[in-house]
């Protein structure tokens, strides 16, 4: 018998990859989804602002309940002008901190920022005796901000020293070329970060940290990416949709500027979360009804459930359209050219030849060096939360471990959302259901427009990761040698990994669920005909699939060889 159990989530440690928030065991069934997630059709606006911002919500999706806060309380104020005096290029324009390699011997000083640890205790909502988690999440924003600024000053220095002709920390297509090796195969683009994180920033940073039960190092979601926009008019219906109307509140480099590619790389990933409500709902819906119609007997409730499964992976379909294009527009909102510049300021320290022995910690940990994974998309779940509902099978290989490292990165609502999808699509095993075209294996009346739609939200898995490994060789491979990505994978085969399992998953599917024959022969399937418009578009995908696996394998090849990989 199969069972679940709710762990809590604050006893999960944020590192413990073993041991998911809500996890499958012994005795059914998994408590229901309004059960564990009581706030998800709540007015976000109507939240306590002791909640987690990262609550998950069928309105703001993965984004924060509330825009974020851009402006810290009166006692943090020397932190809100180190953040904002720190970036390449200001606000106003003028060069900061790191145009001129002085951040470190600015906070080494001591005279910019004492240790204010001790404040965090007083951030309590007035008349409670709990704390605003809004203002912890901005203050852990800035705090990792100027850690990863501090760390990494001493490689953007590096980094720039190696272009010769350019007299300021400035790009251009010009001058970004591929970089060459060092002796042992190591790139020396970067040379070696800061060891040694001073207690005025990491006593702080690790206190927030464990408040809001994530690692102590620049994350995606409450850091750079997520917990990083304004809007410019607040009052604009549906304020995210449209690209124009979002800003930075943090950059290390130009991205305050918005036309900057720094802003572009972000406030593309904000535009494309944005979305991620009705996304959220299609895949909850489809998995509620799923469970129904498993649990339904009559016939009549089980065509309505059948139409209602349909309706939502429709959803998840037309959600998944808008986020893509949404995500197309990364080539023109941020040039690749650009990104290896501020791309300096992301990387983590696991994995890292910058950090060969970690990161002090000053008064934390005992003073013995740490090791963070650093700040990627790879923490984004959009991704994830699609590959649980098609509960698409990832080789057991260390690649893949990687993968689930990074869920202890992402807070801790969406770990438990993805927990409980991937617990919820394992007891109603999707990946069988839509293949057998919802009936028990073996048995008739299959529903061939199931599989298509099955087939057509791994599409949408496939054509994102693709999209993105064409992202990481345009922007990224085609510029550096250096072997590791930002968050500690290795930069050639790990993508690969992930896409080549839904390629091949999208090849058996097609071929188990029996909808190839029926495509090649244009027959209608077992009970259920296929229409005109589904055999062509299950034959243009299919076509793709199979260009893409051998395009893939190729390629991988290519740069594993010319790499020595
Ligand atoms: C120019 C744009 C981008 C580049 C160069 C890029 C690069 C990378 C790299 C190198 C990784 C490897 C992970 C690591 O160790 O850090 C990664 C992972 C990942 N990124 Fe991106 N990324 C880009 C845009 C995006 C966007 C817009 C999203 C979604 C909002 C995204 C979502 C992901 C996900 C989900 C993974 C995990 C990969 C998987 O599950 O297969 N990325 N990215
Ligand atoms: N891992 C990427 C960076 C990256 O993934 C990333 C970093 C910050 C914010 C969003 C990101 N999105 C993409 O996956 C790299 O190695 O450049």
């Amino acid at each position: 018998m199969v069972s679940h159990t709710l762990i809590s989530a604050k006893a999960t440690p944020y590192l413990d990859i073993e041991k998911p928030i809500m996890h499958v065991s012994d005795t059914p069934p998994l408590p229901s989804f309004s059960e564990v997630f009581p706030n998800f059709h709540h007015n976000p606006a109507s939240l306590q602002r002791s909640v987690d911002p990262f609550t998950t919500n069928s309105t703001t999706g993965f984004l924060p309940t509330q825009l974020p806060v851009n402006i810290l309380p009166d006692v943090f104020k020397p932190l809100q002008k180190l953040a904002e005096d720190m970036p390449v290029l200001k606000l106003d324009g003028s060069p900061g901190h790191l145009a001129t390699y002085s951040l470190g011997p600015l906070i080494d000083s001591g005279k910019a920022l004492s240790d204010l640890t001790h404040e965090i205790d007083n951030l309590k909502i007035p008349g409670t005796d709990k704390l605003d988690l809004h203002i912890i999440t901005a203050l852990f924003r800035d705090y990792s901000f100027l850690a990863s600024a501090y760390l990494l000053e001493p490689c953007w220095k590096t980094w720039n020293s190696r272009f010769s002709n350019s007299t300021t920390p400035h790009s251009t297509e010009t001058n970004r070329k591929p970089t060459t090796s060092c002796p042992m195969g190591v790139s020396t683009e970067y040379g070696l970060g800061r060891s040694h994180l001073p207690a005025s920033i990491a006593r702080p940073l690790v206190k927030l940290a464990d408040i809001l039960g994530i690692p102590p190092f620049m994350s995606y979601a409450a850091s750079y990416a997520l917990y990083n926009y304004t809007v410019v008019d607040s009052h604009k219906a549906d304020a995210l949709s449209d690209y124009s109307n979002i800003r930075l509140i943090r950059a290390f480099e130009r991205g305050l500027d918005p036309t900057s590619s720094e802003a572009g790389f972000i406030l593309t990933h904000i535009h494309m979360v944005a979305q991620t409500g009705p996304l959220l709902s299609g895949v909850i819906n489809t998995l509620e009804h799923i469970s129904a119609l498993r649990t339904s007997p009559a016939a009549a409730k089980t065509a309505e459930t059948a139409a209602q499964i349909k309706t939502s992976m429709a959803q998840v379909l037309s959600t998944m359209e808008t986020i893509e294009s949404n995500m197309e527009r990364m080539w023109t909102n941020s040039h690749p050219a650009d990104y290896p510049t501020y791309r300096t300021f992301i990387f983590g320290i696991t994995s890292q030849p910058l950090f060969p022995d970690g990161v002090v910690y000053e008064g934390c940990f005992d003073d013995k060096p740490q090791n963070f994974r650093g700040e990627s998309g790879a923490n984004d779940s959009i991704i994830p939360l699609l590959d649980n509902l098609c509960q698409v099978p990832m080789p057991v290989n260390p690649l893949t471990n990687i993968l689930r490292e990074f869920r202890g990165y992402r807070p801790e609502s969406q770990r438990a959302i993805l927990s409980w999808t991937e617990s919820k699509a394992t007891e109603l095993r999707t990946r069988e259901f839509f293949t057998n075209g919802g009936v028990a294996s073996g048995g008739s009346g299959a529903d061939l427009e199931l599989v298509v739609l099955y087939l057509r939200v791994l599409n949408h898995i496939r054509s994102f990761r693709w999209r993105h490994w064409q992202f990481a060789r345009e922007y990224i491979i085609k510029r550096s040698k250096y072997p590791v990505a930002t968050g500690g994978s290795p930069i050639v085969t790990w993508l690969p990994n992930q896409l080549s399992a839904v390629l091949a998953l999208m090849e058996e599917v097609y071929e188990v669920s029996g909808l190839k024959e029926a495509v090649h022969e244009t027959r209608n399937g077992d009970g259920c005909a296929l229409t005109e418009g589904d055999v062509r578009i299950m034959r243009e995908i299919m076509e793709v699939v199979e260009g893409q696996r051998g395009k893939l394998a190729r390629e991988v090849e290519r740069y594993c060889a010319e790499r020595g990989v």
